[in-house]
């Protein structure tokens, strides 16, 4: 069994480990600005001129504006840019998975010989449980109300366990175990948002929330003052009772929900994101040993998010809200998708087709072979040659072809590529490339990016500043 508690309660009921403003680029802001703002109020004193001063307050505010959208974005919109992400990637087959490959594998759950039960509610054969306390914030002058604002609501306490599993996948029917018991870090996209009142029926105890209730009994409905004696007067008081008063006992248990099921149990359909191992002929799906980097979402202004651990999310994730986001860009045909008889091919082995003899090209995740059509190709035999063996998207698109070649396209077109094989290099960083690994966001990559925009505007906008006071100094003489 692997315990998630506590690295849940350390970051606060947030199960990523990643923030979405780089911290190193606020350290880099904030100088940045009070230096921008010395020189902007320097020139206005001196030249009294306000330009420089309002260009510069606009720029700044731009760049406010834009690490608010993101820190909005993931705190209080459901994380979308880990979400978009994550629609975006294809489910992958485990018949053409290959090994130390990043899969994305949908199935239905079953447990394996551990399973959980939950602590709360007594639910058998679960593979992942959560039960998140909150005690009410506030002195205790107001009736407790859960649709009130979070911040009256703290974590007073919390469990998260998940175990080994076992997964089948729905496009090729193969399982594979999921290893996501003791030692592995597991990000479970998983709404917590099923609040349960506390009655006398539901008091069943796990040996972690009795403990708690043991530690804390000299405090029994007592005054509530501290955030302890709160959590104890959860299991010592019944709130149903008439005679407790509505504030004394402002708690709520938090549980998993997913799809409106309060834990992970067998028979749920699950969606892992981890790197495929096989071990001895048994396929594994394991945390990855790199970052998962949802890479920049410019169509949204987001910046990278990046994950560490073994994802696990609900299987059918739009009906969240926390999902309900239209993607920025056309998902690639999944091999479902596509009509019958077209085949899914592993990039590596349809890079080998690269001569005159016999030559495939892949475009947009497309399979064409182009063997018949290298006399015929309008841009000559070459050029389709030299685009074999890779991706040539990019060559062809950069040529601008017409509607015509596109249509004629679909006759050389023989399958698609399994996208889960060609290589991810925008989206995982290898562990031990470069010294900003587990960094997370604070990449000097957007720190660059952002001071490639800055450090000339301030430049530019000194020597602005330098020449109006050059030139009132002349006129002056
Ligand atoms: C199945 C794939 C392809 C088909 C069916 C195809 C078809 C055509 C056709 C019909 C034209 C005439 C111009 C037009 O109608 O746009 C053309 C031109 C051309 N194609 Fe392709 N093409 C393919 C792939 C590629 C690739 C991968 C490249 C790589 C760079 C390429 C490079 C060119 C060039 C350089 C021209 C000449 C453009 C010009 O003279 O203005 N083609 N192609």
């Amino acid at each position: 069994m692997n315990d998630l508690s506590n690295a849940a309660v350390s970051e606060h009921q947030t199960s990523f480990s990643c923030k979405p403003i780089p911290s190193l680029a606020l350290f880099i802001l904030i100088p940045l600005f009070l230096i921008g703002l010395f020189v902007s109020v320097f020139i206005l004193v001196v030249v009294h001129n306000a330009a420089f001063l309002l260009s510069f307050l606009l720029l700044f505010a731009l760049v406010a504006s834009f690490l608010a959208w993101n820190a909005v974005n993931w705190r209080h919109h459901n994380r979308s840019a880990f979400a978009i992400f994550i629609n975006s990637l294809p489910d992958s087959d485990l018949r053409l998975a290959r090994e130390g490959q990043l899969v994305k594998i949908t199935g239905v759950a079953s447990c394996g010989s551990l399973s959980l039960e939950t602590s709360y509610e007594r639910v058998a054969r679960c593979m992942y449980a959560s039960t998140l306390l909150y005690e009410y914030g506030q002195f205790g002058l107001k009736p407790a109300n859960v649709k009130r604002s979070w911040f009256q609501w703290n974590l007073a306490y919390c469990e998260r366990f998940s175990t080994d599993f076992y997964i089948t996948d729905r496009k090729s029917g193969i399982s594979a175990v999921v290893k996501a018991g003791s030692g592995c870090k597991v990000i479970p996209l998983i709404i917590e948002n099923k609040l349960v009142t506390t009655t006398n029926q539901r008091r069943a105890l796990s040996p972690h929330l009795s403990n708690l209730v043991t530690r804390t009994k000299p405090f029994r409905r007592g005054p509530i003052t501290t955030s302890r004696r709160r959590v104890t007067s959860l299991y010592d008081t019944d709130l149903e009772s008439p005679t407790i008063s509505a504030y004394a006992c402002l708690k709520h248990l938090q549980h998993a929900d997913l799809n409106e099921l309060l834990h992970v149990q067998e028979g749920n359909t699950v969606t892992v994101i981890g790197m495929l191992r096989k071990v001895d002929d048994v396929l594994m799906i394991v945390q990855t040993p790199e970052l998962i980097s949802t890479g920049c979402l410019w169509q949204r202004l987001l910046l990278p998010v990046d994950v560490d651990g073994l994802i696990l999310a609900p299987g059918d994730i739009r009906p969240f809200t926390f999902y309900q986001i239209p993607l920025p860009f056309d998902l690639p045909l999944k091999p479902q998708d596509m009509g019958s008889g077209e085949k899914v091919f592993v990039y590596e082995d349809l890079v080998q087709h690269k001569n005159r003899t016999d030559c495939w090209l892949l475009i947009s995740g497309k399979v064409y072979d182009v063997t018949q059509f290298l006399e015929e190709h309008p841009g000559g035999d070459e050029v389709l040659l030299a685009a074999s063996g890779k991706d040539a998207t990019d060559d062809f698109e950069d040529v601008g072809h017409s509607d015509d070649a596109r249509e004629l396209m679909k006759k050389y077109l023989i399958g698609e590529v399994d996208s889960t094989t060609v290589p991810l290099r925008k989206t995982v960083k290898p562990m031990a490339s470069t010294t900003v690994t587990h960094q997370h966001n604070d990449g000097p990559g957007i720190l660059s990016k952002i001071l490639q925009f800055l450090v000339p505007l301030l430049i530019l906008g000194f020597a602005f500043g330098l020449q109006f006071f050059g030139k009132k100094e002349k006129t002056e003489t």
